[in-house]
């Protein structure tokens, strides 16, 4: 393989024979990347993706259906000098568990969390090449193009979403001398489980139909799964069902099944029960099929309540004992089962839409559909078709099967329409006229019955985008039949008991925060709310090494939220002084003026970093990797600690 890669610095091509033709391929691309496969110098990490805690937060669907398959996968090859990883579309690694001196080992080639496998940066591997060809791959030892990866066997398998597009990767990687016979099986077979549980969960309260060229092959990892809309438009498909039904991106949210499967929805839908059924496809080929609808399945074990147990709804169970925040609760709990428009506000971050799918987990229409639009996040000129749909052929570059809109998808179950305030004016006439005739005209359309429960979010005071001509009052009326505000996060009696709840979701080894960060954390601003707290939870989480470190603890966050934590001006101001308390974000607060950290603060600061720089060899590289901080500030460090010395 040496002779390869010299071959190919000289000729620019691959030695023939010495990798098969997707190896070759890679080799190339790597090679036009400018990545030099010899020496051992130290790669940059790509510019543009998102930083670990916004991916993790990105990324946590995936994350929580990947973390538990993982874990089985782990159990099954562990002690073999291995580990297993799960890596987003952008290859990078989101989260590890593996044998601890092959991770020590793999650290040393950046084989761990927050690094970037993505094939422009490390060239050929299992990762980042099975990423970019979206497609399972095994790369040996010195197949890698990196001379310095060749201590690895890696396999990898892309994982998909429920339309078909790659959302993350898994791998098994481990020491070439190891016996890695099943791992890409394996691999394989673990990005199947996931996409599986993930699609099942994501689209719980859509028709399911299971499919199989034999019936046995139905409820195995073999099976096609594909949902529906009640009206029969699929909605997604696993990699299975997308082969057997040759499917394509554009079929997502467009075509009507009944026209793949030659038989009618209707027929199709009074065919539930666990017994199989068959049909044609169009080229001839017999399919078994179950059909499945969201009333008919059992819930899962985790949501049936014990029987001697009363049942907790699902605003009662995510209490966790602030007065604010249980006040609104209670209200709303009232009119759950009425037809009233509920407005919630609130600063952004504080779960509005985790209220709002509480509300609906608790209220009538739970097992329906809740569907969620930003109205904030899709650019004007497409709210209008997302919101209300298309007829087929509508206008030109739609999709050719025409599209449901999202309130038809909330039919019989809530829609939430966050970041109202953000809905442009033609578009809120529009909104108020399918509130009031309780029917929506798709574009090109004729008007269609609707029935669902309104929820709608904004941070922004309403009242006053009304005051100033930007928000119809008519329709500020009709969406505030109630309206509840939840509290910011600095407001909140239950920091301890919130946190333990979040950290509960990552970690299920009771890992806790040392006392003194958690005070730390308690007394700040958190100008991103739940959400800012969840992601600083989560990338610690993910810091943190389980097997020698207990609790989360300061070296477990980024730089920005130390020194943010060290500045009075990000702490929580008594009151009256809230709302410039409001203005400072984690970034703003680096350029307020720099307050002098506690000397308890800086002496952790130096222990940490004096720990990171023994344990890397003396790198300042190393230290600034493990501990998730830039070189710049263990100098900085560094100097401030001769200065005091
Ligand atoms: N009760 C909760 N328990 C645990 N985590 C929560 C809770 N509420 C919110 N979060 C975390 O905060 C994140 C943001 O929540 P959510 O999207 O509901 O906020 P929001 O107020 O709707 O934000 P925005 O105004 O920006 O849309 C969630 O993704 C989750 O990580």
């Amino acid at each position: 393989m040496q002779l390869a890669r010299r071959h190919l610095l000289d000729h620019g091509a691959c030695l023939p024979s010495a990798l098969n033709d997707r190896l070759a391929r890679s080799w190339q691309r790597s090679l036009h990347a400018g990545l030099p496969p010899f020496g051992g110098r130290e790669l940059a990490e790509p510019v543009g993706g998102l930083s670990l805690s916004q991916s993790l937060e990105q990324n946590a669907q995936m994350l929580s259906f990947a973390r538990p398959v993982m874990d089985f996968m782990y159990g099954q090859i562990r002690g073999g000098d291995c580990m297993v990883v799960l890596a987003d579309v952008d290859s990078m690694l989101l989260h590890t568990v593996g044998d601890h001196g092959f991770l020590t080992k793999a650290q040393r080639v950046e084989l761990r969390t927050g690094a970037s496998w993505r094939e422009s940066v490390r060239g050929t591997n299992a990762i980042g090449t099975a990423i970019e060809d979206a497609s399972a791959l095994q790369v040996r030892a010195g197949e890698h193009y990196l001379e310095r990866n060749g201590f690895l066997h890696c396999s990898a398998a892309p994982i998909f979403t429920a339309q078909g597009a790659v959302a993350g990767a898994i791998d098994i990687s481990g020491d070439e001398r190891a016996s890695h016979m099943h791992a890409l099986g394996l691999a394989s077979s673990a990005a199947r489980l996931i996409e599986n549980n993930w699609l099942k969960a994501r689209y719980r309260d859509a028709v399911r139909v299971h499919l199989h060229s034999a019936a046995e092959g139905l409820d195995t990892p073999a099976e096609g799964i594909v949902v529906l809309s009640e009206s029969g438009t699929l909605l997604g498909a696993n990699q299975e069902a997308i082969r057997a039904l040759r499917l394509a991106p554009h079929d997502f949210f467009a075509l009507q099944l009944e026209t793949r499967l030659q038989e009618r929805l209707a027929h199709l839908l009074a065919r539930t029960g666990r017994e199989p059924h068959t049909v044609r496809l169009p080229d001839g080929r017999r399919m078994f099929l179950r059909v499945e609808r969201p009333t008919q399945r059992t819930p899962s074990r985790a949501v049936v309540p014990e029987a001697h147990e009363p049942r907790l709804d699902a605003l009662a169970a995510s209490d966790t004992g602030d007065t604010q925040w249980r006040r609104a609760a209670q209200q709303v709990r009232r009119i759950l089962d009425k037809p009233i428009a509920l407005l919630i506000q609130g600063e952004s971050g504080v779960g509005k839409e985790v209220f709002a799918r509480a509300c609906h987990d608790s209220g009538p229409r739970r097992g329906r559909p809740f569907v969620a639009v930003n109205c904030a996040a899709i650019p004007e000129s497409l709210i209008e078709a997302e919101l209300f749909g298309y007829a087929p052929g509508a206008y030109t570059g739609a999709q050719k099967g025409g599209s449901l809109g999202r309130i038809r998808e909330a039919e019989g179950g809530t829609l939430f329409l966050d970041e109202i305030g953000d809905m442009p004016l033609l578009l809120q006439t529009r909104l108020l006229r399918v509130l009031q005739e309780k029917k929506v005209t798709p574009l090109g359309g004729t008007p269609v019955p609707v029935d669902f429960a309104l929820v709608s979010a904004t941070h922004c005071v309403l009242a006053d985008a009304v005051a100033e001509g930007r928000f119809r009052s008519d329709l500020y009326y009709r969406l505030n039949g109630f309206s509840v505000k939840l509290p910011a996060l600095r407001e909140r009696e239950d920091f301890d008991a919130l946190a333990t709840r979040m950290l509960a979701q990552w970690d299920d080894g009771g890992v806790r925060i040392a006392p003194d960060l958690l005070a730390a954390l308690r007394g700040y601003a958190w100008p991103g709310n739940l959400r800012q707290l969840a992601s600083v939870l989560q990338t610690a989480c993910a810091l943190r090494d389980p097997a020698h470190e207990p609790a989360i603890d300061w070296p477990h966050l980024a730089s920005d939220l130390r020194d943010a934590l060290a500045s009075p001006a990000a702490r929580v101001q008594p009151a009256g002084k809230a709302a410039e308390t409001r203005a400072i974000s984690v970034g703003q607060a680096n350029a307020a003026p720099e307050a002098a950290p506690p000397a308890a603060l800086r002496k952790i600061a130096h222990q940490a970093i004096a720990q990171a720089l023994a344990d890397g060899g003396g790198n300042v590289s190393e230290a600034a990797r493990r501990l998730g901080i830039s070189r710049q500030t263990i100098y900085r460090h560094l100097k401030k600690a001769d200065a005091e010395a």
